[in-house]
């Protein structure tokens, strides 16, 4: 593979000069500062092209997702033309169903089951929403949002969707979304999302409703005032210089690094320390803490995507291996928790600090020890929660950005190149500052710009719990609602080359791009009173880590690197049925489906668990913030450099299988 030079400057005067030209060596024992850069003028980074992205500047050559995502394109765009998903229904049904509902309760109940059984939805009157029913064939086996995407393009910005006894309301249109969320949010709340989140976060802030939600929240965000976040910076800075140094041990080991792991390790540092002042050094090394959240995580996204929830079949419960490993994380969790509240809990009594707006322990300016000083009255149950729900939401969300962001740059070397110019002339060697942030500002677009292609979570879930209209159509109460900001990140009305990652899209003069000033286009941290609480501390985290990784290195698709896996996934089809079961099933119960002796009834009761198993395992990938559209794997190895210095390259190898 040829080899390409980004020369930002006269290269052989610096190669001849102290310090060598290159940063990517030894990043000085123990020390936070990196090594000297050499003048900007003199900078030099090589870049390996890679041997599956062409990286044309603009749109990075042929890309194995793009061109398999296009590839279901036209083959659902076919099946939607020739009406497979679209239900008719009997032409007298709605006439009659109206009349019906005239009738008191039970002439509604009579007009909801008939609607129901034709195809209809909660809606009873007025026009009919659009719908799309049919096989599951046409959205499984890939990310569930890819198939919404097809399907918003032909039904537009609102549309049922129907599976089998479910429906749901997919929106991707800004007005409607800004309706949902923002003026009529009291109509709605989480819905699926708490029930699915309860196991983990009980009634923390992301699945709370109501008056919980309401308390949580206005003790909450004041926690995460301006002189908070301004001081997180420094950690942000520390975090990302450990990850920094990790690196360049691995380049000098010649190792290779999965670099989705280490960006889940570096927010999960983060995180510990911002919400409660732990440092689980996960980066460093496996401690039996770091090692219950993960296993406290994994359970809770085989709960939500198994189809028979063994966990609470009695006995088994008790007796699983399993299960009982489930027990003892949470229970180390919630001891190591317990703990730390009550640490602080000292802490705050033996301080003599006055509580004010902005008030900030040094030593610890962790929420936790703002949200005790401020004298919150709450059980200790709720602040588990509450800490339990900030370290999720702010952990996986964080990684997933970095690491799409990173595959990005990858992809686009020239928003790389211009991406460490700007860090060079802003940053220098520094560990960045406040006002290194705010000058940031490319940095900043690129973030914006890789949250808008992959937005983390890709749907946001609400369920009615009111009548209302939306985009002129009537709903139901108890209607579930996928807000598709995947769709509205895409929509090609909206956004030109929609598909093309273009940090130039947004002007560095111009306002931080948000939901208000993109009317609800842009949403990547939601709306209305349940926008995210992290969005200002979010984007400090990446921009400064971005920052940090790319002054150091450079980032590229390995050369040998095999193709990235497509977005299906070979878990869901109906015509391998058997290795389906015994594939993606880790639950004895389901893996007795597997017997290749059952008789046709049988099966097709066995495709249905799993198509139902499938739909939840998709549904929890956007709901639990994890793992949205694949993993990333990127690998860093050491590339011996024309001047014999040790450049490292971080290497795109591999996406793989969910
Ligand atoms: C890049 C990283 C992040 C992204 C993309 C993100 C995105 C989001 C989105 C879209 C929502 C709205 C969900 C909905 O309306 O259903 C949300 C809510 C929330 N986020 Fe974030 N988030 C990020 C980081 C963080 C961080 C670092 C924290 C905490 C320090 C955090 C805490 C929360 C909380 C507590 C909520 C629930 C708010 C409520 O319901 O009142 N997030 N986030």
């Amino acid at each position: 593979m040829a080899t390409t030079t980004t020369t930002t400057g006269n290269l052989s005067s610096t190669a001849a000069a102290a310090p060598p030209p290159c940063r990517f060596l030894g990043s000085g024992q123990g020390q936070l500062r990196l090594p000297p850069p050499p003048p900007a003028a003199g900078r030099r980074r090589l870049l390996l092209r890679c041997s599956s992205s062409g990286g044309n500047g603009k749109g990075g050559g042929s890309d194995p997702v793009l061109e398999e995502q296009r590839r279901r394109q036209a083959e659902l765009a076919a099946r939607i033309a020739s009406g497979e998903f679209t239900a008719q229904g009997p032409a007298w049904v709605a006439p009659l169903a109206a009349s019906l509902a005239k009738l008191g309760p039970p002439g509604e109940l009579a007009s909801a089951l008939l609607t129901k059984l034709a195809g209809g939805g909660a809606a009873s009157r007025g026009p009919e929403i659009p719908q799309a029913v049919g096989s599951l064939r046409a959205v499984s086996g890939q990310a569930f949002f890819i198939p919404l995407y097809d399907l918003f393009l032909i039904y537009g910005g609102i549309f049922r969707l129907n599976f089998g006894p479910k429906s749901f309301l997919i929106v991707s249109d800004p007005a409607i979304a800004k309706h949902i969320l923002r003026d009529n949010s009291k109509a709605y709340s989480k819905g699926i999302l708490a029930e699915i989140l309860e196991f983990v976060m009980g009634t923390g802030l992301i699945p709370a409703d109501g008056e919980i939600w309401r308390v949580r929240r206005r003790a909450i965000v004041p926690a995460m005032h301006q002189k908070y976040v301004t001081a997180m910076i420094g950690l942000f800075g520390e975090a990302s210089d450990r990850l920094c140094k990790k690196l360049d041990k691995a380049a000098s080991d010649g190792e290779d690094v999965e670099m989705e792991s280490l960006f889940s390790r570096l927010t999960l540092d983060v995180i510990g320390k911002a919400v409660f002042n732990y440092d689980f050094d996960s980066l460093s090394y496996d401690n039996g803490i770091v090692e219950a959240v993960y296993v406290t995580l994994r359970e809770a996204e085989m709960r939500s995507t198994s189809p028979i929830p063994t966990w609470e079949i009695p006995i088994w419960k008790d007796i699983s291996p399993r299960q009982k490993k489930v027990n003892e994380a949470l229970a180390l969790i919630n001891k190591t928790l317990d703990e730390l509240i009550a640490t602080c809990k000292r802490l705050v009594e033996e301080e003599d600090l006055q509580f004010h707006e902005e008030y900030m322990n040094e030593q610890d300016p962790s929420i936790l020890h703002f949200l005790l000083a401020s004298g919150d009255d709450v059980s200790s149950k709720q602040l588990r929660d509450d800490l339990m729900t900030m370290l999720i939401a702010g952990h996986e969300t964080s990684a997933a950005v970095l690491t799409w962001t990173f595959y990005l740059l990858s992809k686009y070397p020239n928003v790389m190149a211009k991406l460490q110019d700007e860090v060079d002339t802003v940053l220098g060697d520094r560990l960045p500052t406040i006002e290194d942030v705010k000058k940031l500002k490319y940095t900043t677009r690129v973030i914006n710009e890789s949250l808008r292609l992959y937005p983390q979570p890709p749907v946001l879930i609400r369920r009615s719990i009111e009548e209302d209209m939306l985009g002129g159509y009537p709903i139901g109460r108890g209607e579930d609602i996928f807000i598709s900001v995947w769709n509205l990140h895409r929509c090609p009305k909206h956004w030109d080359d929609a598909d093309v990652f273009n940090p130039e899209r947004w002007p560095l003069d111009g306002p931080n791009p948000n939901e208000i000033n993109q009317n609800f286009s842009y949403l990547p941290f939601g709306g209305g009173p349940r926008k995210c609480v992290g969005d200002m501390f979010a984007t400090f985290e990446t921009v400064v880590a971005t920052a940090m990784l790319v002054r150091r290195f450079d980032f590229q698709m390995a050369p040998a690197a095999p193709p990235i896996e497509a977005w299906t996934t070979a878990r869901l089809n109906l015509q391998q049925g058997f290795q389906l079961a015994k594939n993606v099933s880790t639950d004895p119960v389901v893996d007795a489906w597997s017997d290749a002796t059952m008789g046709e009834k049988t099966c097709i009761l066995r495709e249905m668990i799993l198509l139902i198993d499938c739909f939840f395992r998709d549904l929890f990938q956007f709901i639990f913030l994890r793992n949205n559209y694949k993993h990333i794997d990127l690998y860093i190895r050491t590339h011996a450099h024309p001047y014999k210095c040790n450049h490292t390259h971080i290497l795109l190898l591999r996406a793989s299988a969910l």
